[in-house]
């Protein structure tokens, strides 16, 4: 029997795009840790119904959820994307080229404590922000986050469930400590609105008031 991850899925045919993403990250050797097609529609009509127009992404691998995000740009958009691997960024990049969006989005290389600190001290502030990235710091990438946060700015935060360690009372190692503790932050900090949806490996969503 078809999960019901995998029957939602069948519903849609393939995407060109997405699947020449995919088949670059296999070919470049990088690990296939794209975010889930469904919540990939889900991030681009998030950013189309909140006309989104700058979007900061922690985490880019090949570029699969910089073009679901950059999809959702009404009259034009900004995506700024944080990349530990120079490697990773440029085939993002290239694939961000390749489905239209090359002029509209900016790569900031090196680990994203240390880009986050630089947009900050920029002055720059951002609608929505996704964070795909190193689970250890999650609690401070949604810091982060809350801080350069448009009023009404949304954070959509991916793999809260570290593929059921997160739920694992056994299994206490200081990423899965981080994830719950970013999850307990969604859920409790008065100056958010949110919800964990648990399909998938879950994602956390949360507007900012
Ligand atoms: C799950 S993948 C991102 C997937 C991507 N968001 C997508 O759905 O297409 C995590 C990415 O975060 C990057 N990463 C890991 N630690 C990082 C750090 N400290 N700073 C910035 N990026 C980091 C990894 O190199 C990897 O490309």
């Amino acid at each position: 029997m078809l999960s019901q991850e995998q029957y939602s899925e069948q519903l849609y045919t393939e995407d060109e795009i997405l699947l020449q993403v995919k088949q670059s990250i296999a070919a470049h050797g990088m690990p296939e840790v794209s975010v889930e097609p469904g919540y990939g529609r889900l991030l681009t009509m998030l950013v189309k119904l909140t006309r989104a127009s700058s979007v900061l992404e922690i985490g880019a691998l090949g570029g699969y959820s910089g073009i679901c995000l950059s999809r959702g740009f009404t009259d034009g958009g900004k995506l700024t994307s944080l990349e530990l691997k120079p490697e990773y960024a440029a085939v993002a990049r290239r694939n961000m080229e390749l489905a239209g969006f090359g002029d509209s989005v900016e790569y900031r290389i090196g680990p994203a404590m240390d880009s986050l600190k630089i947009l900050e001290s920029e002055g720059r502030k951002f609608d929505f922000f996704f964070i795909d990235a190193d689970k250890m710091n999650y609690p401070n990438y949604l810091e982060y986050a809350i801080q350069m946060a448009n009023p009404g700015a949304i954070i959509a935060g991916d793999n809260i469930f570290l593929r059921g360690r997160t739920l694992n009372t056994d299994r206490n190692g200081p990423a899965i400590l981080a994830v719950r503790q970013f999850n307990e932050m969604i859920a409790k900090d008065d100056r958010l609105i949110s919800t964990l949806l648990p399909a998938y490996d879950g994602l956390a969503l949360a507007l900012v008031k």
